[in-house]
């Protein structure tokens, strides 16, 4: 494999490809082009052609992909080979939402605690998994050999939460909470808001409103 800096738009394509691939093997398609991925993914041949050229040469000329071998190539590049234990910070709405997402588990994500502060929640499980107390974490983070945890508690209390974490070892955060919050450089940090999503759709609605205006 090449040691590029690979962009973080093609990560997020290999993501979405590895997803596709995935629905198409099950069709039991074995061999793929890179139009059929474009197509089936909404992009452009010479762009999946593209990112998939930053990890060697793959595929043969007229063939294709071998859809089982493209798909674990890129699962292990996006270190989907191996399990990885998830713990939820805030057994609230969201917490517990989160609990239920069937994606997590398909791509090899568990979600084995979940920890809040609210004493009536600690003890309980969501979805068969327990919930902890927040002063807890650390022993249980380091028991289960947790290394990404999502942030899901009320904005005001995610840089506390944000701190904790770091000393407990993790690795990798997703913050949903709506406040930016600051890690060591050592944390992989994601910030996922979906009013900024929404904001970018009604971003390009505005602007086609105008385009057709001009006509
Ligand atoms: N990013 C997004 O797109 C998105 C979408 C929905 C919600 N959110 C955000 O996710 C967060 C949670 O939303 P919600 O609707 O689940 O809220 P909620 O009030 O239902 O749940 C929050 C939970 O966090 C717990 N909590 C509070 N402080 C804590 C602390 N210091 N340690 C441990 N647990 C603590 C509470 O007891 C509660 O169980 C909020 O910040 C909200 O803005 C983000």
């Amino acid at each position: 494999m090449k040691s590029l800096k690979i962009p973080e738009a093609t990560v997020m394509r290999l993501s979405v490809y590895s997803r596709f691939l995935t629905r198409v093997q099950e069709k039991g398609v074995v061999n793929i082009s890179s139009g059929e991925i474009a197509e089936g993914i909404g992009g452009s041949p010479a762009q999946v052609r593209k990112d998939l050229a930053y990890f060697g040469e793959f595929g043969t000329r007229g063939v294709g992909y071998n859809a089982n071998e493209l798909n674990h190539h890129i699962m292990k590049i996006l270190g989907l080979g191996e399990k990885w234990p998830v713990a939820i910070i805030g057994a609230g709405n969201l917490g517990s939402a989160l609990t239920q997402y069937k994606g997590f588990i398909d791509r090899g994500f568990k979600v084995v605690a979940i920890f809040d502060n609210d004493l009536n929640k600690i003890g309980l499980t969501l979805n068969g998994i327990p919930v902890y107390s927040i002063a807890d974490m650390e022993k249980i983070i380091r028991e289960l050999d947790v290394k990404i945890a999502i942030i899901a508690v009320p904005a005001e209390h995610a840089q506390g939460v944000a701190d904790h974490l770091a000393n407990c070892n993790v690795m990798a955060i997703l913050n949903f909470a709506q406040h930016v919050i600051s890690v060591p450089e050592h944390i992989e940090l994601r910030n996922v808001d979906l009013a900024v999503n929404l904001e970018i759709l009604t971003f390009n609605l505005s602007l086609q409103k105008e385009k057709d205006k001009e006509k």
